[in-house]
């Protein structure tokens, strides 16, 4: 055997090329002399090797993108919705390969993952149509002599950055929109995840996306923000990743003012009514704090229970959290996988040991798990005071901290204290309530009796500092036009 095959444990693919080790630049396969390696997060052995790419080959790609944008923007709309929804079809026939590559790289469990090949998948097939909807406006002239149109114009190279967490569906939520728009794309995925970008860029190019119009690059992350965020060829920088981060590139786009849209942290709050339906509300929080293992923008990240349910929701949540089944994503049985990396579980441990050191009680799991990968226990806390860490912090981990309050105003209050404003959840069966309480949080989404919100069809965003815009829905798509004024002037007949 040789070094390559005795070193990398590759996942079974049906299609073994969607498994790409080399970038995508002007429609070419390009390698590097150095690489990093791709690790599965549930056994800590490296998949294979992308190439460690910097400051040169991010320019090319640039370059690249320029270069195809004046005949992409040239196509119809039709011609490019036609290619989107090729590109989504494709996806959904391969699906099963990219979920495969999906939890070997991110570490999600197997039917976690296809779920997310299709709400990524969704995004291109909801682009492909929005594509033909990008109206203008004929406005009566303000004078008898003129005549004012406006029309929706591709802004032009859009730069992207991606996180991790959701390998697939944080790329076409971008992609997408920018493609149907007749904008041209470089990305650059998490350097943990770079599998699915790569295959989506196989799928690409066999659906018709022309060389230059899409550029995935792997490597050295901030050498290659450096030339997104500062290179006057690029018109709009995109970014889905932490708050700090964000804030980082943000700052670099200044300087060319760069169209700048961001989609950052969370610390959702989860509030539980006297009045909630029990059983409703508990699956709610399975859902929203236990997808992905914890690791969403969107996972309530502090749960509030209203005196009179307290200790019953806290019993029937810690019965349903033991019955979670905790293992390699790629196992058919497995609900919770891996955390990403060692760095993701320490972060959890240190929320536990503080919660628990300003007095909380850890009712179920709350330890590491023994072994190969970055396995932590489905944990459940009560008594979480309010200072502790895993209210003020993003936790992203399998970890639900109780807090127990008395009043609807105490709650809003508590639920509003944080400079995140991504998502929030409330349970109660007082429709009155639903809009008091909805219209009170200061947040881009609210859950209302459900802990799951997501889909290609709503606007998904926040506002303070989680982030700037919206992606999906009919809102996702003015990112990436300019709105401009014709205005003419006509000789009276
Ligand atoms: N709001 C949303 O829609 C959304 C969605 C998913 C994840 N997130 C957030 O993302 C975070 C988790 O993702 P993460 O750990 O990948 O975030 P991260 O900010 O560490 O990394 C995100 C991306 O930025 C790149 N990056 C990091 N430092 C950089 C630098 N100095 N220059 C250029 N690029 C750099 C990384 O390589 C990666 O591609 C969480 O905070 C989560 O809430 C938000
Ligand atoms: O992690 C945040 C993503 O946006 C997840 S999802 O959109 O809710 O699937």
């Amino acid at each position: 055997m040789t070094d390559t095959q005795i070193r990398y444990v590759r996942p079974p693919l049906a299609r073994a090329d969607l498994l790409r080790e080399a970038a995508y630049i002007d429609g070419a396969w390009v390698t590097a002399d150095t690489t990093l390696e791709v690790t599965n997060p549930a056994t800590g052995v490296a998949i294979g090797t992308v190439p460690m790419m910097g400051a040169a080959e991010a320019e090319r790609a640039v370059a690249a993108a320029s270069a195809a944008f004046p005949a992409w923007k040239a196509k119809s709309a039709k011609e490019r919705a036609t290619i989107l929804k090729r590109w989504y079809a494709l996806m959904e026939q391969h699906g099963d390969d990219l979920a495969t590559l999906m939890t070997a790289e991110q570490g999600k469990p197997l039917a976690e993952a296809r779920g997310e090949v299709s709400y990524a998948a969704a995004f291109l097939e909801w682009f492909a149509e929005e594509a033909r909807r990008i109206n203008g406006l004929t406005i009566p002239g303000h004078a008898a002599d003129k005549r004012l149109v406006v029309v929706q114009e591709p802004v032009g190279v859009v730069a992207a950055i991606t996180p991790w967490n959701f390998p697939a569906a944080m790329i076409t939520r971008k992609v997408g929109p920018a493609l149907a728009a007749g904008c041209t794309v470089v990305l650059k995925p998490a350097e943990l995840t770079p599998y699915s970008a790569l295959a989506l860029a196989v799928l690409a190019e066999e659906a018709g996306v022309p060389k230059g119009v899409l550029n995935i690059i792997t490597g050295d992350a901030p050498a290659i923000g450096e030339v997104l965020t500062t290179d006057p060829r690029v018109a709009k920088f995109t970014f889905t990743g932490s708050t700090p981060v964000g804030k980082l590139l943000a700052a670099k786009c200044a300087g060319t003012v760069k169209r700048v849209s961001l989609e950052l942290g969370g610390n959702a709050p989860f509030i539980v009514f006297d009045d909630a339906d029990l059983d409703k509300a508990v699956a709610g929080v399975i859902a929203s704090k236990f997808r992905n293992t914890g690791q969403t923008c969107v996972c309530a990240n502090r749960i509030y229970v209203q005196d009179g349910i307290y200790d019953a929701f806290a019993e029937r949540l810690a019965a349903a959290v033991k019955k979670l089944v905790v293992g390699d994503g790629l196992a058919g049985e497995t609900q919770q996988g891996p955390l990403i990396d060692g760095r993701a579980r320490d972060k959890v441990i240190a929320h536990v040991e503080d919660a628990v050191a300003r007095g909380a009680h850890l009712v179920t799991g709350g330890h590491s798990l023994p072994g190969a990968g970055s396995f932590f226990e489905p944990t459940v806390l009560t008594a979480v005071p309010t200072d502790a860490l895993l209210c003020r912090e993003e936790t992203f981990g399998p970890v639900a901290g109780l807090v127990r309050f008395t009043t609807e105003a105490e709650v809003i209050a508590l639920a509003n204290d944080t400079s995140a404003g991504l998502a929030a959840y409330l349970f109660t069966r007082d429709l009155s309530r639903t809009w008091r309480v909805g219209e009170a949080l200061q947040y881009g989404m609210v859950g209302i009796n459900t802990g799951l919100i997501s889909t290609e069809v709503a606007p998904f965003g926040g506002v303070k500092q989680s982030g700037i815009g919206r992606e999906g829905s009919v809102y996702g798509i003015r990112d990436y036009v300019d709105t401009k004024t014709l205005c003419f002037e006509i000789e009276a007949g």
